[in-house]
């Protein structure tokens, strides 16, 4: 009734006013959050000077300790300090992650010869890493309890309203996303310095830094309007002492003079608590449900790898754009932006008139379609073959010098280096488009001038009587790559559709199954499995080893068409409940007799297994909620 009460003085359109300063510090969280993700690959290999895989292994480890540290943070929340503490606190962790980062991308702060390298690389190296230890605190720490601290926001009558929030919330994720990951590769390609101008990936840094504290204040203003539920008390502990106990008692009574239990926890019953022993079993039957879902973020998380390689091998000219390789990653947040409100708005009423389209058979759907996904991007990568030369996989040319005297050729930002006489240069690197290349002697210069496509390789010849343009003859070592990059389209288009019916109904349907006490635990397990999925794509690529890349692809869309009849038939035996209808039977009840706490549970299961049918929706009207809520 506490809690009601505080939002009812707070609405807008039947929506808390709170929700409004939380999707904005989410909003300005994901952009801070995916603008330094976007470009930190390329600071560890331009300005650390690190090899690709070094670059590759230190980027995954950091992905992967951002979805390992929510359980911290939910733990912290659920039993210490509560979810808005928490926020306020690791977000300054975080904040001062994103300055540090900032900071160690300053060139100047150690390049004393001012040739624009840093002379001190171990300086730069310890701060970017203790930069990015204290953001995958920050990040993952506040994860589970942003979305938790929303959804805690609504009463347990406004179902429809906290589901729209859980949808904004996601619209917002990939607002911030989408916006960060152009802003900062362009602020990245900046040069800047006070000695020296270097390519400016402090500036890159340093406006997500900058995101991140305009996020704390957004979130510190809403202060005096969020609905603030108190941590209560250690609950994880609790938790392990109370399963422990219930399997040691459990073992203890094997005999047959022992009647039996009708459920393993309710040996924990001789000395918990049985509302304890409710609610952990509702969170043991989502994370039951959780086992094979880290196979969805294995093919999830592939689009930032496996398919930006392949965009490597195709062609990314769309007339008046063209389109980088790991730009083809920004179609999945505007994906998102249009798909969320369609399938909200239209889809899924549509589909519910003709089927009970229920949380988990959406799951189901999504799995599916990141499945077809990745049969796209197999065949994709069968019509890449047909035309890909194994070598080399970018554009590239070579010079040879058929003149009497050693020569330069550079184009900007690419040195091709001094020629001796009849001699030939190494490959270099150009990008794609018109290139213009300046030639020069001790007597003599000129340009020349050449459209470069993706991914082909040239020999240039330079003849002994050099006039330039028309004297240098090309031949075409490796042919542009043909395959259109806009191929990759459908593959994007079935993986977003996948993801938003599998992550923001996962996102959802976390919330709404558990306990009030342990909401941001259980979002904590649905990241951990977007780390497990993260820690699988490294796994299967080592182990299976396989040639072709295809052939990956369709071993990995099966793997998940496996898991997802599994995930099916553990959905169909799911019975939905409301963890706050049977909490609050057991407190209203006291301490009556067995039979009558079963048939309450039974009761709440079977009201909310009804509403989840979606034969019956909350209205969301406050005084039809305070009329409920009194008669509980
Ligand atoms: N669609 C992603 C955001 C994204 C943006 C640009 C490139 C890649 C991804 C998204 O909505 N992410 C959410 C949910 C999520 C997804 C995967 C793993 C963890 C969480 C987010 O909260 O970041």
């Amino acid at each position: 009734v506490k809690r009601s009460s505080t939002l009812n003085n707070n609405k807008v359109l039947g929506y808390p006013i709170s929700i409004f300063f939380i999707v904005v510090n989410e909003f300005c969280e994901r952009f801070s959050y995916y603008g330094m993700r976007a470009v930190l690959v390329l600071y560890f290999k331009y300005f650390l000077r690190w090899d690709n895989d070094l670059a590759t292994s230190i980027y995954h480890t950091f992905v992967a300790l951002c979805y390992l540290t929510p359980i911290l943070g939910a733990i912290i929340a659920d039993s210490w300090l509560g979810k808005f503490k928490t926020i306020i606190y690791l977000s300054i962790v975080y904040a001062i992650g994103q300055v540090t980062m900032a900071v160690s991308a300053i060139h100047d702060i150690t390049d004393k010869d001012r040739d624009g390298t840093p002379d001190n690389m171990t300086f730069h190296v310890a701060m970017s890493m203790v930069g990015l230890f204290l953001i995958a605190l920050g990040t993952g720490g506040i994860k589970p309890c942003v979305s938790a601290f929303g959804g805690d926001q609504f009463s347990e009558h406004q179902e429809k309203q906290r589901r729209t929030f859980f949808s904004v919330f996601y619209l917002c994720i990939n607002g911030g996303s989408l916006l960060s990951t152009i802003i900062t590769p362009i602020l990245r390609a900046q040069e800047c310095g006070i000695y020296t101008q270097e390519k400016c990936y402090s500036l890159a840094f340093g406006v997500p830094a900058a995101l991140m504290v305009v996020a704390l204040v957004v979130f510190i203003v809403g202060s005096g309007m969020y609905y603030k539920a108190e941590p209560q008390g250690n609950i994880m502990l609790d938790v392990c002492k109370c399963i422990g106990f219930a399997i040691s008692n459990r073992v203890r009574h094997r005999g047959k003079q022992y009647p039996k239990r009708k459920h393993w926890m309710d040996w924990a019953e001789d000395r918990y608590d049985k509302l304890l022993i409710a609610q952990i079993k509702m969170v043991l039957k989502v994370l039951f449900l959780y086992i094979p879902l880290p196979m969805f973020w294995t093919l999830f998380d592939q689009k930032g790898s496996r398919w930006t390689l392949q965009a490597t091998t195709m062609d990314g000219n769309f007339g008046a754009l063209v389109i980088q390789p790991d730009q083809m990653q920004t179609v999945n947040p505007i994906l998102i932006l249009t798909l969320v409100p369609i399938m909200d708005s239209l889809i899924y009423p549509l589909i519910q008139k003709c089927v009970n389209f229920t949380p988990l058979r959406r799951m189901t759907v999504g799995m599916l379609m990141a499945a077809i996904a990745f049969v796209c991007a197999g065949l994709v990568q069968i019509e890449i073959d047909k035309t890909l030369p194994t070598f080399p996989s970018a554009s590239q040319s070579q010079f040879v010098n058929g003149m009497g005297m050693a020569l330069n050729v550079s184009t900007p930002g690419v040195y091709v280096g001094l020629i001796d006489s009849s001699y030939y240069s190494n490959y270099s690197l150009v990008n794609n488009g018109k290139i213009i290349f300046t030639i020069w002697s001790d007597t003599q210069a000129c340009n020349y001038s050449r459209e470069f496509g993706f991914g082909s390789s040239y020999t240039f010849y330079i003849p002994g009587n050099l006039v330039c343009q028309n004297d240098i003859t090309a031949t075409e070592d490796i042919k542009p790559n043909t395959a259109h990059m806009a191929l990759q389209i459908p593959q994007y288009f079935f993986i977003t559709a996948g993801e938003v019916m599998f992550s923001v109904t996962g996102l959802e349907f976390s919330y709404s199954q558990a306990p009030n006490n342990m909401k941001a635990v259980l979002q904590a397990g649905w990241l951990l499995t977007v780390a497990i999925g993260n820690f699988i794509v490294l796994i299967v690529a080592e182990v299976a080893k396989i040639p072709e890349q295809w052939a990956e692809y369709i071993l990995f869309a099966s793997l998940l068409i496996v898991v997802c009849v599994i995930f099916s038939i553990m959905a169909h035996f799911y019975t939905y409940i409301n963890p706050a209808e049977i909490e609050a039977q057991f407190m209203k009840k006291g301490d009556d007799n067995d039979e009558d706490d079963k048939k309450q549970l039974q009761k709440g299961m079977e009201m909310v297994k009804r509403n989840s049918t979606g034969s019956h929706s909350y209205d969301g009207d406050d005084d039809d909620d305070e009329r409920k809520k009194t008669k509980m």
